[in-house]
């Protein structure tokens, strides 16, 4: 904000940008019970504008409508408020990567608080610093005045046996694991507990009769089951009766010094408690080894006296422990066991490894080689879904004297998958019972993978910017993947040394490992596969090949793709993993790898194109045909230029008389339609344009020589226009062409930059006051209001494809034809085939003539006569009468 901008104005700037404060506010995954929230990267003043709490502007009618349809986890985002005697509502479901939305409750101490705006005659909702706010607070504000589930101390837990993702216990306030994990928690307050805590805890809780749960072995003295499916249980701690809240409202003003309107702002969110459990959350365990009793055994393994607390680089909030320990995680279940093999046993009819292993001879090499395979594999499991999440307990095989205990300095052993100490890993890969014969003469080096690969020397160092521009992504499985994965960061680093100095492509970026993260996902869900690593080996082709067609929703029945396009980015994404992995084997000399990635670039050569691509493509051209012709009526385009025309007149007077971020908006806004439409240039490309690239158009004067080559209006026309060149697609030069008029609207937008609250950092011409963004050609709002008879084919692309298409029908020659193209920034393969191709109007008006002619007999009256020739009276006749037969 600048100094001289007031709290009001900054929010009215940033109401009318859309606009967040990215640089100085961040979500963050807060905890399973709290979710997200929003945090400050920078102070904030008292008073000082926060973040608007976006989303679509609804009546009453319309809320209620909504949240009788909204899970009630979608309804608690609608705000309620009452404006100008209506009730009004923000509906906020919509996970549109807006901060506002995200602001968690606090009634007690809040350091914001939220306020009507109204701008551009509507009303806004905006937080406010109610106190200087320290970077790196949560921002909360009070939700109102209700009876939220949070906010209560209960008296009775009303208590669920479910599945939950627990980071603090209620009692013990250690953490456990993030992965799903079978605990308590309560229906009223949403407090979770490790179970074996809330039986420790159980003398000094009163348990009602009537509510009680199945769950015998923790809750003594319950009854039997209740009817809630036998999983529900209530409590009663001891302490007053059971009290209702206050529902007092918060008073939501914020003084300003200037005048301003403001109203008081009345929370509605929905209640969310009540509807919170559904049946399937519920996981009474009936297996032999019960999730009470994995629980007990997974924290005694981690509170042996081996047991040590480290901090894990992507997490630092988040602690990791190693545990060596009788307990090992199965790996058809991934529960905890203390009796291995007989454990397996519950497996037999399920696994065809686990039957074969179980019917080696007990006592024999083999079995307990292979036992040891499996327990190894459970293991390695449990210890990628913890590094994953980023906290929890590290399986060891045995934790060194030597080393220190500290969860980088243990690798796994590329045979057997065990984690061992760094400094021993060499030495028992060598010995390994799982080590392939033929290996046993090679000379090892250290190779290894999973946490250690993340150390490798001939790795890029993944740089801090990267982190930032991951660091917007959203917070959930997909991106905890991705900043887990060695190689997929690696991509993801190489991407951003190509392009990260252009913000535009940080999306991009974001976009491409967010497809390999999907595809991680998938493979940790549905195969053993945990890493690229793995993933790209030549034995897991077919694995990979899988995974890709389930993530892109391919239907063996009709073989169809979902996503066609996102199978063929994956096969191309995969390939540059490939290459990365390839790259670091050379480097580190690794013949084994170098051979690997070799055979894994012959498959995909080969095989890639029948197992996906092809079915892919043949998707992608099926959907092509038939499509509905979307190009937009002459009539309707010279409606919206001359609506563009007026709007430019009414913002540029407005934008004189009162230079406000409002106005100078609305002239930016238009002003780059104006562009768009007028050289049917590609939306972003004039987007991006610059001040500078504005600044260094060319104004110098026609050259003599050149200019006698060309005609008086040729040579009017280049004296009063200007051209500017820009970085188009795949970096290609394009050129806008700028009248007089838009050269001065633009120039005179330059001029009340400052004014106006753009900042001096912001290089765009169509600069967002305050931001570091542009705006976006979005035409949809003048397409709507210029009276078109089909404003929905009012759309850059569209606008394109009518230029290129009327083109052929202009029978331009070939060199006009690839200058065109040229300036539309087309590759001229593309164009030639997409819009010299005939058409289907140019088939059917052409190549018709020349069937119907063929069809009446009368291929001598066309010898010698291109298609186009056919035609006139003739033509018709011949097109008519054979119509008549
Ligand atoms: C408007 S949303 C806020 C964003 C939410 N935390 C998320 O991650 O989507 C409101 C929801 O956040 C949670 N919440 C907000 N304030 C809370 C608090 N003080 N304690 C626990 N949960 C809270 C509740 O689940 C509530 O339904």
């Amino acid at each position: 904000m600048s100094r001289r901008t007031t709290p009001l104005q900054d929010a009215i700037n940033h109401i009318l940008a859309r606009r967040d404060k990215n640089s100085m506010l961040e979500i963050k995954f807060i905890n399973s019970v709290k979710g997200r929230g929003i945090f400050t990267l920078a102070n904030f003043k008292q008073g000082d504008f926060v973040v608007e709490y976006r989303g679509e502007l609804i009546d009453a009618t319309e809320a209620e409508h909504r949240r009788n349809l909204y899970p009630s986890a979608c309804s608690v985002f609608m705000f309620e408020f009452i404006w100008k005697q209506k009730t009004l509502c923000i509906d906020g479901a919509l996970e549109d990567g807006s901060f506002g939305r995200l602001v968690n409750d606090e009634h007690r101490t809040p350091n914001c608080r939220m306020k009507l705006i109204e701008a551009e005659g509507k009303p806004h909702l905006c937080l406010f610093a109610l106190k200087e706010i320290a970077a790196g607070s949560e921002i909360t504000y009070d939700y109102g005045g209700k009876e939220w589930p949070w906010r209560k101390k209960c008296t009775i837990h009303r208590l669920v046996f479910e599945s939950v993702k627990l980071d603090k216990c209620g009692i013990c306030h250690s953490p456990l694991t993030a992965i799903r994990w079978h605990g308590l928690r309560c229906k009223q307050c949403r407090c979770v507990w490790h179970k074996i805590c809330l039986q420790t805890s159980s003398e000094d809780w009163d348990m009602s009769d009537g509510d009680v749960s199945s769950d015998e072995e923790y809750i003594p003295n319950s009854a039997s089951d209740s009817e809630s499916s036998g999983t529900e249980l209530s409590i009663e701690l001891p302490g007053p009766s059971k009290n209702s809240h206050a529902a007092s409202m918060p008073d939501l003003c914020v003084t300003f010094a200037e005048k301003e309107q403001t109203m008081d702002v009345k929370n509605n969110f929905e209640h969310i408690l009540n509807d919170l459990e559904t049946t399937d959350d519920l996981h009474p365990d009936q297996e032999p080894d019960s999730s009470e009793s994995c629980q007990q055994k997974t924290k005694d393994a981690c509170s042996e006296k081996s047991t040590v607390d480290i901090s894990q680089n992507e997490s630092p909030t988040k602690s990791t422990k190693l545990i060596k320990s009788t307990v090992n995680f199965c790996f058809a279940c991934g529960k905890p066991q203390t009796k291995f093999a007989r454990h397996l046993e519950t497996h037999v009819n399920e696994n065809a490894e686990v039957a074969q292993v179980l019917q080696l001879p007990k006592s024999s090499k083999d079995r307990k080689v292979h036992l040891e395979r499996l327990r190894n594999l459970g293991n390695f499991k449990h210890n990628s879904a913890v590094k994953t999440t980023g906290s929890g307990c590290l399986k060891v095989k045995r934790i060194s004297k030597k080393s220190s205990s500290s969860a980088e300095t243990y690798e796994y052993c590329l045979y057997c998958k065990g984690m061992i100490s760094r400094k021993e890993v060499s030495r028992h890969m060598k010995r390994c019972a799982l080590r392939p014969e033929n290996n046993a003469e090679e000379k090892l080096k250290d190779r290894v993978f999973g946490i250690a690969s993340t150390q490798s020397t001939m790795s890029q160092p993944i740089s801090s910017e990267l982190y930032s521009v991951l660091g917007k992504m959203h917070k959930d499985d997909v991106s905890s993947a991705i900043r887990n994965d060695h190689y997929i960061m690696q991509l993801a680093q190489s991407l951003f040394n190509k392009h990260g100095s252009d913000r535009s492509k940080h999306e991009y970026i974001r976009q491409k490992v967010r497809e390999l993260g999907r595809l991680l996902v998938t493979l940790r869900h549905t195969t053993r596969i945990h890493n690229m690593e793995e993933a790209i080996k030549p034995a897991n082709f077919f694995i990979l090949t899988n995974a890709v067609k389930r993530v892109s929703g391919f239907d063996t029945e009709t073989s169809t793709f979902k996503a066609p396009s996102l199978a063929l980015k994956l096969g191309h994404s995969l390939r540059k993993i490939s290459d990365i992995i390839m790259c670091r084997a050379l480097m580190e000399e690794d013949q084994e790898a170098i051979d690997s990635i070799r055979r894994f670039h012959t498959l995909h050569e080969t095989k890639w194109s029948e197992l996906v691509s092809h079915s892919a493509l043949s998707n992608l051209s099926e959907a092509k045909y038939n499509k509905v012709d979307s190009l937009p009526l002459t009539r309707d385009v010279q409606k919206l230029q001359l609506y563009l025309g007026q709007q430019v007149e009414s913002a540029r007077e407005k934008l004189g008389d009162n230079p406000t971020a409002g106005t100078y908006a609305a002239l930016a806004k238009v002003i780059l339609c104006q562009v768009i439409l007028f050289n049917r240039r590609r939306e972003g490309e004039v987007a991006r344009m610059t001040v500078k690239n504005f600044e260094d158009r060319d104004m110098s004067k026609l050259n003599e020589d050149i200019s006698s080559g060309l005609t008086e209006v040729e040579k009017r026309l280049c004296q009063q226009f200007a051209r500017v060149e820009l970085k188009g697609k795949k970096g290609r030069k394009v050129a806008v062409i700028l009248t007089s008029d838009m050269t001065d609207n633009l120039s005179l937008l330059v001029s009340k930059r400052k004014e106006c609250g753009v900042s001096e950092n912001n290089m765009y011409l169509f600069a967002i006051p305050c931001s570091d963004g542009h705006y976006r050609g979005q035409f949809g709002q003048f397409a709507d209001a210029c009276g078109a008879e089909h404003p929905q084919n009012l759309r850059s692309t569209n606008l394109r494809k009518q230029i290129a298409t009327i083109s052929q029908v202009m029978n331009l020659k070939d060199n006009e034809l690839d200058q065109l193209a040229d300036f539309l920034g087309h590759d001229i393969r593309v164009h030639r085939e997409y819009y010299r191709l005939p058409q289907s109007t140019i088939q059917l008006a052409k190549i018709s003539k020349l069937l119907m002619a063929m069809e009446k007999g009368s291929v001598k009256d066309i010898q010698g006569k291109t298609l186009d020739e056919i035609g006139g009276m003739h033509g018709l006749y011949v097109v008519k009468s054979a119509w008549c037969l």
